[in-house]
């Protein structure tokens, strides 16, 4: 069915308290960008529900869109007649028709905000009601209490609005609303889920993403960008930070026992993450780990990686299980990127053992003999900043190339 306007309710935002009207603008800006590709539709964030005018866009596209916008609770699709019992009528037989397949209860609720209209809410309930009993004896019964089916009629100055449908949305809080932060995004599973929980809390964020030419290949940073534009669905867009770090990982693992490499890389990542936060005004470091999956993500490791920096370093998954971040990653469409087998830089330097409880002391010791200043230095000097938008692909661009090739 095409629909006239799209109803949005704001849910958790609406106990903002003095903040309210900041969150309000945000979202609105927020749809805005999402729904970009649509000129002809206006957005109108008003204090209690935020108004979609379609006018003539397609609705189901424009409601797919609106589904990954944070901070919406749920939306509802809405039909826009005259001010005239007769179109009302028709207009809600036509929803039941296209809705209703198997016999169900329902109610009409009206909501009058036009004390001008002839009709009163309880008329309108009564005869509206009745007129559908009528028209569709077999599939319609009443039941006012716990419908199977509402159907709403909100009397306005400029019209009717008709809807029947409540659609959950994405929940959180828009994007942008909690302040900027810095996502360490690999090429796996667990960051780009992190990436997605943090950005369901207002959190907006860049990537900053580590990569070892030649140890890795061009593939892997596309994977890596590809999986960003996965994520910019539910933001618009995404700043994607390449930081290269093969000299890094190379005098690491000449000048450092086996023991510490992961270690002392990982102190690293995080001087390097924390750097780039000051220089673009983060606020944290977001970053994809969780409590006792693998060597690096012990409390030990945790305490002696982020001793370089006081920044706070949040891990939204700490607490998931595997199976869990798994259930999401699949959910948001990033799970079939993740699993493409191309290397990680981490991956190519890893010790067969790595030490799970590494100390302070030690990692302060070995790092003594590098020159850290420099490496970082070097490293900061070859950083390249793409905008990543919404559905972005980068991984099918070599094999295009070899296909005009062949
Ligand atoms: N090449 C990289 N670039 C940026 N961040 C990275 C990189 N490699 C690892 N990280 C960060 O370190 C975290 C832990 O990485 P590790 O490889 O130990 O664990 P993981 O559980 O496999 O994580 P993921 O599935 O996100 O790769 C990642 O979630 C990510 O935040």
């Amino acid at each position: 069915m095409q629909y006239d306007e799209i109803m949005v309710r704001y849910g958790e935002l609406s106990t903002k308290g003095r903040n309210k009207r900041h969150f309000i603008d945000r979202l609105g800006t927020n749809v805005r960008d999402a729904l970009h590709k649509f000129p002809d539709v206006k957005v109108h964030p008003n204090a209690d529900r935020m108004h979609i005018i379609l006018n003539n866009t397609d609705s189901d596209q424009v409601m797919k869109h609106l589904s990954k916008v944070f901070g919406i609770q749920t939306f509802s699709p809405m039909l826009k007649v005259a001010k005239d019992y007769s179109a009302v009528c028709q207009a809600a037989k036509q929803m039941v028709a296209d809705q209703v397949t198997k016999p169900v209860t329902f109610k009409i609720e009206t909501k009058r905000s036009d004390h001008h209209f002839e009709m009163d809410t309880f008329d309108m309930n009564r005869e509206l009601g009745g007129f559908l009993l009528e028209q569709f004896p077999d599939l319609l019964t009443v039941d006012v209490h716990h419908p199977d089916v509402t159907i709403w009629v909100e009397i306005r100055v400029d019209g009717i609005y008709l809807s029947s449908e409540v659609i959950k949305s994405a929940g959180g809080l828009p994007v942008g609303t909690a302040g900027k932060g810095m996502m360490m995004l690999s090429g796996g599973i667990d960051s780009p889920v992190a990436a997605y929980l943090a950005m369901k809390r207002g959190v907006s964020l860049e990537m900053v993403h580590f990569y070892s030419p030649p140890y890795t290949s061009e593939q892997a940073l596309a994977k890596a960008k590809e999986l960003t534009g996965k994520l910019a669905h539910y933001c618009g867009s995404i700043n994607f930070i390449e930081v290269p770090f093969t000299e890094i990982q190379e005098t690491v693992k000449e000048k450092v026992p086996e023991g510490y490499l992961m270690t002392i890389q990982r102190r690293f990542m995080l001087r390097l993450a924390v750097a780039i936060a000051e220089r673009r005004k983060g606020l944290a470091i977001f970053n994809g780990e969780s409590l006792g999956q693998v060597a690096s993500q012990t409390m030990e490791s945790m305490r002696t990686i982020e001793e370089v920096t006081n920044m706070p370093v949040l891990r939204p998954v700490l607490s998931y299980d595997k199976t869990e971040i798994i259930k999401i990653a699949e959910d948001i469409d990033t799970y079939d990127l993740s699993i493409l087998p191309y290397e990680d830089c981490c991956t190519v330097f890893t010790p067969p053992s790595p030490k799970t409880k590494p100390r302070i002391d030690r990692a302060q010791k070995y790092e003594k003999v590098l020159d850290i200043d420099g490496l970082m230095q070097r490293s900061l000097d070859g950083i390249k900043i793409t905008k990543i938008h919404a559905g972005d692909e980068f991984l099918n661009q070599n094999e295009d190339v070899f296909a005009e090739l062949l």
